[in-house]
């Protein structure tokens, strides 16, 4: 098998699952993953007048101008020229994909298409670990005490972007901006589908198909 560094992307639309399967990705092929959304949060949530700004865009489910977010995600990613890349949730739009066309050619894109209705309940049901990123969901994944981090103890929350008038405005965008971005990949045949509900059902292709490209350090069934 190829000792190459992988050039990943998962896309999908908000509550896709995109997070969920990059964790078991990253965990069963020990590699990290580099999550564009949780990343601005991170960096953008500090304060300053350019954070503020920022937080605006995350708050009512916009997103964030094409140069700011590259501009991010490009001198992070020029950090780990050396390690694998499994991104979540960038290129959003064909901009950003053009900018990381300009650094890297990419291996392969997993594309996540979840029924509308799920993805709303879903996130109804998120609640999150701002400090980690750690995500959980009421019905799929609790955490061991309500409410509490299992790690750490602390309180979670839900994402102000995961309000329903929120979800509505990012899943509209987002329908909008991925069309061309997933048609650029598909014509470069790297574009890889999965349709369903249940991550539970998705993750034995996912697994399958990154099997082909990067030896697993642990079994399917110990994500
Ligand atoms: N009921 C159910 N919930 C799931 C499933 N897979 C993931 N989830 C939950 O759905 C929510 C959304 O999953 P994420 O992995 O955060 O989705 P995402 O695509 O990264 O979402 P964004 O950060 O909004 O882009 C989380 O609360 C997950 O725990 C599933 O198969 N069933
Ligand atoms: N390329 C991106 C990625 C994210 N955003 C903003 O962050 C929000 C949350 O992102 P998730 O991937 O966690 O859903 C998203 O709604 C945007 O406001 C962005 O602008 N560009």
């Amino acid at each position: 098998m190829a000792s190459k560094l992988l050039r990943a992307v998962v896309l999908g639309p908000p509550g896709s699952g995109k997070g969920t399967v990059c964790e078991r990705i990253a965990r069963s092929f020990g590699l990290q993953h580099l999550s564009s959304g949780q990343f601005l949060r991170e960096s953008l949530g500090g304060g300053g007048e350019a954070g503020a700004l920022a937080q605006q865009y995350l708050e009512r489910g916009l997103l964030v101008p094409d140069h700011v977010i590259t501009r991010l995600m490009v001198a992070e990613l020029e950090k780990r020229r050396e390690q694998h890349w499994l991104l979540d949730g960038f290129p959003r739009t064909l901009g950003q994909a053009e900018a990381l066309d300009g650094i890297c050619q990419l291996d392969l894109v997993i594309s996540l298409n979840i029924p509308f209705e799920t993805l709303k309940d879903r996130l109804s049901a998120r609640w999150v670990h701002p400090a980690s990123g750690r995500v959980y969901n009421m019905d799929f994944n609790p955490p061991h005490t309500q409410g509490v981090d299992d790690l750490t103890g602390e309180p979670l929350v839900q994402r102000e972007d995961d309000r329903p008038e929120a979800v509505a405005a990012r899943l509209r965008k987002y329908k909008d901006a991925a069309k061309p971005v997933m048609e650029l990949y598909k014509s470069r045949g790297i574009l890889h589908s999965f349709s369903g509900t249940e991550t539970n059902k998705i993750w034995p292709y996912v697994y399958t198909l990154l099997s082909s490209r990067i030896p697993p350090v642990l079994p399917e069934e110990e994500h």
